[in-house]
């Protein structure tokens, strides 16, 4: 499916926060947000799902304007990891991610929604964690959490913010090659990072915000420069390439930062 963001302004109140956002992703992309705290990637995410909606400018999905979908159909293509989860309910894993499939849900969970809650916690390596309470596990446990909820719909479309938080540098990778692997199998991602060396391993575009605007789009290669991460984080780096491999190193932050 493509998802096509065009000319998205969005404000808070009278608090703008997106202004004039383009942006798209197609099916088999990862398409990384990347931006300093309050450029606006998760109200980026949270218009594209469809729960805040733009003063100006579409969100369109194959087509269609997402405010044109039927609530349910839209709920069904679209698995979303919010930041973090407020507060958590004395529920557990297993009726967490079942949750995952309520646009499926008849008055009790078929055959297909446990199948597809086994495979999403399966995928994660959290069957173990099944019959523990939300409240009692670790943040990274909470987070593949997180993702099995989004998977167990069997979504179209993934919007993923941040969903490395907490999780270790192994949890790092494992759940960025389940993320790879799920889209080449023919989903869209769009996935709000701060680490810019996993954005640069593992997307296939990459989006940059600043102020709520986009100020560069396009391959990780071409528009991770060093002089961009200086103008947009206010850091000195240094952009490495060995073996295909890129990679930043962070330096110093900049006087004027
Ligand atoms: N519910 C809200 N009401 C009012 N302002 C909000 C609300 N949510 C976010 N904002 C403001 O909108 C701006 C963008 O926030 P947003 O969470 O979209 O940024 P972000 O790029 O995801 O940041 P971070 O990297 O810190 O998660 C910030 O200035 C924030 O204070």
């Amino acid at each position: 499916m493509v998802v096509s963001v065009k000319n998205v302004s969005f404000s808070y109140g009278g608090f703008q926060v997106l202004r004039d956002v383009t942006m798209n992703a197609r099916e088999g992309e990862i398409v990384c947000l990347l931006g300093p705290n309050g450029a606006g990637k998760s109200t980026l995410l949270r218009c594209t799902l469809g729960a805040l909606r733009p003063q100006k400018g579409r969100i369109i999905i194959n087509g269609v304007d997402i405010f044109d979908f039927d609530p349910i159909e839209l709920a069904k293509l679209i698995g979303y990891v919010p930041q973090a989860i407020e507060r958590t309910f004395p529920l557990t894993v297993f009726e967490s991610v079942l949750i995952g499939r309520l646009p499926y849900l008849g008055w009790t969970p078929s055959q297909s929604d446990i199948e597809a809650v086994r495979n999403a916690m399966k995928l994660l390596g959290i069957e173990n964690l099944a019959w523990k309470n939300l409240n009692e596990l670790s943040g990274g446990q909470r987070q593949k959490v997180l993702l099995a909820m989004a998977l167990a719909k069997e979504p179209s479309i993934l919007l993923l913010d941040e969903p490395t938080n907490n999780l270790d540098l192994n949890s790092q990778l494992e759940v960025m090659d389940i993320i790879r692997d799920v889209v080449k199998d023919g989903k869209t991602a769009i996935v709000a990072l701060h680490d810019l060396n996993l954005a640069l391993r593992y997307a296939d575009k990459i989006v940059i915000m600043k102020n709520g605007r986009v100020l560069a789009n396009g391959k990780p290669a071409e528009v991770l420069s060093e002089n961009v991460i200086e103008s947009v984080y206010g850091v000195k780096a240094i952009v490495k390439n060995e073996n295909g491999l890129r990679y930043v190193i962070p330096l110093t932050r900049c006087e004027h930062a």
